[in-house]
């Protein structure tokens, strides 16, 4: 697929997904290109039906572009409850395993995931695989991370240190690194997962596993709602 058809299919699914928010509404803003179009689209529904919406952003970029369209947005820890977050995925394999953070934004994204009554994630088909096979991120404590790369090296994890565009290495909103693992397969997430969530020095990784309520996967030809749990 190309980017410009990839473009259009991520709007697409931005605008399909805020069919599904209703007035009143707490709802979890994820981040990234996709989650761009989806606040555009929910900006317009605010605006016409005159809705009352407040939004919990994932990441100081979404936050800003909400706002930047007069959209409400409260901290994470401002709010009593989450009814709904839309939020995007890098990958989604067939039982519904998600790997995020591909911006950068998984950690944030995974506080207000975990704190919602129910997910929703907006994919193009593209991102739909068998198996997971995309860069895994982790989010890094700066201090010794060093160590940490070697020790992930010497367990055949292929990391790498992700890079900013200005040269150096990329911190994210809360100040951490970002070590991204290269491996050609996911076979086992929840191990894995497990294996991670071990290790001193890493914040979180990507992995989000059983976390995900609906899918909305976008064809060329249409949406398709996948209800995952
Ligand atoms: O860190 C970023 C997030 O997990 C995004 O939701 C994910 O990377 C998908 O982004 P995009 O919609 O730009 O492909």
């Amino acid at each position: 697929m190309n980017s410009a058809d990839q473009r259009e299919l991520k709007k697409h699914v931005g605008k399909e997904a805020v069919k599904h928010v209703k007035d009143g509404m707490v709802l979890g803003l994820g981040s990234g290109t996709t989650i761009k179009y989806m606040v555009d689209a929910l900006s317009e529904r605010i605006k016409n039906e005159g809705l009352d919406i407040i939004g919990v952003p994932t990441s100081n970029k979404t936050k800003r572009y909400a706002e930047s369209l007069g959209i409400t947005t409260k901290d994470v820890d401002k709010v009593d409850h989450i009814d709904l977050t839309i939020d995007g995925a890098d990958q989604i394999d067939k039982n519904f395993q998600g790997i995020k953070g591909g911006g950068a934004a998984h950690l944030m994204e995974k506080i207000v995931a975990i704190n919602s009554d129910r997910n929703m994630w907006i994919v193009d088909e593209s991102k739909m695989v068998k198996k997971l096979n995309y860069p895994l991120p982790l989010e890094v404590i700066p201090y010794g991370s060093g160590q940490l790369y070697r020790r992930l090296n010497r367990m055949g994890l292929h990391p790498k240190f992700r890079q900013s565009g200005h040269g150096g290495k990329l911190t994210t909103d809360s100040g951490d690194y970002i070590i991204d693992l290269g491996l050609p397969e996911i076979t086992t997430p929840v191990q894995l997962g497990e294996k991670l969530d071990s290790m001193t020095g890493i914040v979180e990784h990507g992995l989000f596993l059983n976390i995900v309520n609906t899918i909305i996967v976008e064809h060329a030809d249409g949406p398709e709602t996948i209800e995952a749990r």
